[in-house]
Parts: structure tokens; C-alpha cells; sequence
């Protein structure tokens, strides 16, 4: 037999040998390729489920809202209860007693504050998530307890919790802000936009329908219900059914879920679609914040550029100005109808515009961080990612005006000085920034 007979004749296919020792020997051969391969394929097994099992990103159900929501908080308690009502006792005549949900956010912060300022009684409430650094939240936490108010630690989806907190104290009103924010993050963890924009809200509301007396609630919605409207600028008449995020979509579905809750159980609410807010103590996952940080890091910016050159911009809006609007929405808000989960008859339900009424395109903002901060600005303009983000933003507030007395009057060059120094200042001193 000549060495081509142990060629396969066709590949694949090996011809039949006569001598039992070939034989043997081939079966050995097969049989220990079999088991190498067995076990490789074993290891890689193993390899792929450990790589699964650890990365959060791959496993919707190891993804943080799961892991929050399934956080157990410690609430409750004589000494609990005594500093709930007490943060929420109201100081001034006619003063408003409120629960701000979101508190330790950034215009749940501002918004908490300035109704404390004012006389009214403010209890927070918040999870304190990781969705960025949540020592952030804390130092906003500390600001807020120097003044007087109090934040519980838990979840809008603990309905448990929300019902105690309003067996001891009738709220008037609620500010509710806690919500999974930002428009490109809805791509990466799409789960917890639904736990908090849609679940949460849906449980808070459910909680306030039941309340006696029930309260009159103001929440926040968002300009990106607008979607990819060309018609500018925004006014609330527009069409808002062409969202280009989930971030976007679970924030109509909010207005939507506002309108059943109002209409069956006669809730009193009102929607606040806010302009990209920024300002002190803002968010470290919004385009101003992290610009300013890696400016600081002389790190490039990626500016975000439309087809054909075409120019990216955004109404930004100062918190300042957002809060004005926020107690506008609370002072004018009537109460709700129902009582016991029963609506007695009709109820307000409204939506606002509130923002600055003068896009300014991204590469401008950038431009005013460089003067501020004195850096030389590497630019690295890109085009813009399909990721949720729309082209621009304008709004029309005519109706907050109208009807809140609503009037922006901070402009961008003013509103990021102030931010700028704020920011300079919290991270001088070896604090690191945000990431
Ligand atoms: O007004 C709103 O409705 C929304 O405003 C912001 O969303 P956005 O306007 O996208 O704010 P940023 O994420 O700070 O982006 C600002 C601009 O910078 C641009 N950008 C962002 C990131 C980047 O790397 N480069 C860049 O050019 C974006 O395209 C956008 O035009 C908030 O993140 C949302 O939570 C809020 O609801």
C-alpha cells in the first residue's frame, strides 16, 4: 500500500483500511482529537459564561435598575418618622407641604432648596443611584440637610415606603423628579428607563391616587418629546410622536399616563418639559459637564456635526430659571378632585415649555468653556452619532409665560461662568472630578 492510500480520496472521507493496527491507531487518533476537542470546547464554554455572567452590559437581569430596585433600604421608625415630619412641616403662612422626589439630583437639589427658602415643608426622596458618581449626590444630600431638609433613601417603585411616608405626612404637593435622565444612555440599559420613567411614575401615582387628601403633582417631562419635529420652535401644540430615543418615548409615555391618572382618578398634574437644564452642582453625564472636565484634562472634544455640516443645537437652559418655573407650576397648580382613589370631578391637567427660548449651537458652548476656562480647545468634530440625540432644540414658552409668568433670563455665557466657577471650586482641593 503506498502512503497515498492514508490520503482521503475526497476531502473529508478516508478510505477504508485493511490492517487492524491502522485501524487501531486511527481510532486512537479520533478518539484523542474527540476528547481534546471536548474539552477545548468546554473550556471556551466555561470562558463565554463567565465573561456573560460578569459583564453587567451583556445581562439585562445583572444590570444596575435590577440590582437598585432589589436594594433593600432602611427606613422606618419612631426617630425616622420624627425627622420626615419635621422636614415637612411647613414654616410660612399658606406655605406648601412637598415631597421632592429625586431630591438629591440636580434639579431636585435646586428645586428642594428654594421651596425650604421659602417657608415651604420639603421631605426628599431618592435612591441614590450609580448612574454617575453618587458622591455627587451625597454632597448635594449634606447641602440640602444644612438647611433643614431631610432625605429618605429608597425608590419610587417601593410603594410600601410611599404609603408610609404619606400616612405621616399629608402632602399638598409633590415635585416629582426622580427619573432615569439622558438621551444616549437609553441604548446601553434600556431597562432602566422603564423601572423609573414608567414603573416608578406609575407606582407614585397609584400611591397619590389612594392618598387622602391626594396632592397636586408636578413632574418633569422633557423637550426630547419632541422628537424629530423640524417645525421650531417647539410650542406644546406640536405633535410629540415621532421620539428619536427611549429616553424620549418613556417621557411621552409619562404625558400619556398623566392624562389616564387625571382623568379617571381626577389627579391634579402638570408636566414640565425642561430645555437641556444646566448650572452648579449639574449633571456629570451632560455634554457642559464632561466638556468642562476634559477641557480641564486637555483632552479633545468630540462636537457632534448633522449631515452636511449641518449645525447641532440646543436651547440650554439655566437651573435658575428651571426652578422659577417649577415653583411657578407648584403655586398655580389646583388641587386634585378624587379622594379615597375616587375622582369627585374634573381636574387640571397641563404641560409647559420651559426653556431659554435662543439655541446655541454645541460648538459655541464649547467655545465660551475655552474663554472661561483658558484652555485651547482640540476639537474633534464628529459625525452625529444615531444614538437618540436630536438635531436641535427650540423652545416656545409663550404658554409659561402666559400662564406661569415664566421668563428666562439667563444666557448662556452668564449661566456657564457660573457653572464654571462652581465646578473650579467643588473639585479644587484634590476632590476628583466626576466621571
Ligand atoms: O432637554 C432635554 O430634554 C434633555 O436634555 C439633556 O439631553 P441633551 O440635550 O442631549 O444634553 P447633553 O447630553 O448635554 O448634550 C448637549 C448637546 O451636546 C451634544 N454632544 C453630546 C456629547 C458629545 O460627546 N458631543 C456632543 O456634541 C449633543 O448632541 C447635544 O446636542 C438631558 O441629558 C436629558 O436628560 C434631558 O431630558
Amino acid at each position: 500500500m503506498s502512503h497515498l492510500d492514508d490520503i482521503p480520496s475526497t476531502p473529508g472521507k478516508f478510505k477504508m483500511e485493511k490492517s487492524p493496527f491502522i485501524h487501531s491507531r486511527m481510532r486512537w487518533h479520533w478518539q484523542s482529537s474527540l476528547s481534546k476537542l471536548t474539552f477545548w470546547s468546554i473550556v471556551f464554554f466555561c470562558l463565554i459564561l463567565i465573561f456573560f455572567f460578569r459583564s453587567p452590559s451583556s445581562n439585562p437581569l445583572l444590570q444596575d435598575p435590577y440590582r437598585r430596585s432589589l436594594r433593600t433600604y432602611n427606613w422606618g421608625g419612631p426617630a425616622w418618622e420624627k425627622r420626615v415630619r419635621s422636614s415637612a412641616r411647613v414654616r410660612s403662612r399658606n406655605g406648601f407641604s412637598v415631597l421632592v422626589t429625586g431630591a438629591a439630583g440636580f434639579v431636585g437639589t435646586h428645586v428642594s432648596s428654594a421651596l425650604k427658602k421659602r417657608g415651604d415643608g420639603v421631605l426628599g426622596l431618592d435612591n441614590f443611584n450609580d448612574y454617575y458618581d453618587p458622591s455627587l449626590k451625597r454632597a448635594r444630600q449634606e447641602l440640602l440637610e444644612r438647611s433643614g431638609v431631610f432625605i429618605v433613601e429608597g425608590d419610587i417603585n417601593d410603594s410600601a415606603l410611599l404609603m408610609k411616608l404619606f400616612e405621616v405626612v399629608a402632602f399638598t404637593h409633590v415635585m416629582h423628579l426622580a427619573a432615569q435622565a439622558g438621551v444616549r444612555y437609553a441604548m446601553e440599559n434600556p431597562g432602566s428607563y422603564v423601572h423609573s420613567n414608567i414603573a416608578g411614575f406609575v407606582n407614585l401615582l397609584e400611591v397619590c391616587k389612594s392618598a387622602n387628601p391626594q396632592p397636586a403633582i408636578v413632574w418633569a417631562s422633557s423637550s426630547s418629546v419632541y422628537g424629530l419635529n423640524n417645525k421650531v420652535p417647539f410650542s406644546e401644540k406640536d405633535r410629540t410622536d415621532q421620539p428619536a430615543s427611549l429616553y424620549a418615548a418613556t417621557k411621552k409615555a409619562g404625558e400619556e399616563i398623566a392624562h389616564t391618572y387625571n382623568h379617571i382618578y381626577g389627579l391634579s398634574l402638570t408636566g414640565l418639559r425642561f430645555f437641556t437644564v444646566y448650572g452648579p452642582w449639574g449633571r456629570p453625564d451632560m455634554a457642559y459637564f464632561f466638556f468642562t472636565r476634559d477641557i480641564l484634562k486637555r483632552k479633545p472634544i468630540p462636537i457632534f456635526e448633522a449631515a452636511n455640516h449641518g449645525t447641532v443645537a440646543r436651547d440650554f437652559t439655566y437651573i435658575d430659571d428651571i426652578v422659577k418655573g417649577c415653583l411657578a407650576a407648584l403655586d398655580t397648580a389646583e388641587k386634585s378632585t378624587g379622594t379615597g382613589g375616587k375622582k369627585k370631578g374634573p381636574a387640571q391637567l397641563r404641560v409647559y415649555n420651559l426653556g431659554n427660548t435662543s439655541p446655541v449651537p454645541v460648538s459655541n458652548l464649547v467655545s465660551i468653556l475655552e474663554r472661561l476656562l483658558k484652555v485651547k480647545v482640540k476639537r474633534n468634530i464628529m459625525k452625529l452619532p444615531r444614538n437618540g440625540d436630536v438635531q436641535f432644540t427650540h423652545a416656545n414658552v409663550s404658554l409659561a409665560q402666559r400662564e406661569l409668568g415664566y421668563k428666562p433670563t439667563t444666557d448662556l455665557q452668564t449661566g456657564l461662568k457660573k457653572f464654571v466657577k462652581w465646578y473650579t471650586g467643588f473639585y479644587s482641593g484634590g476632590k476628583k472630578a466626576a466621571g
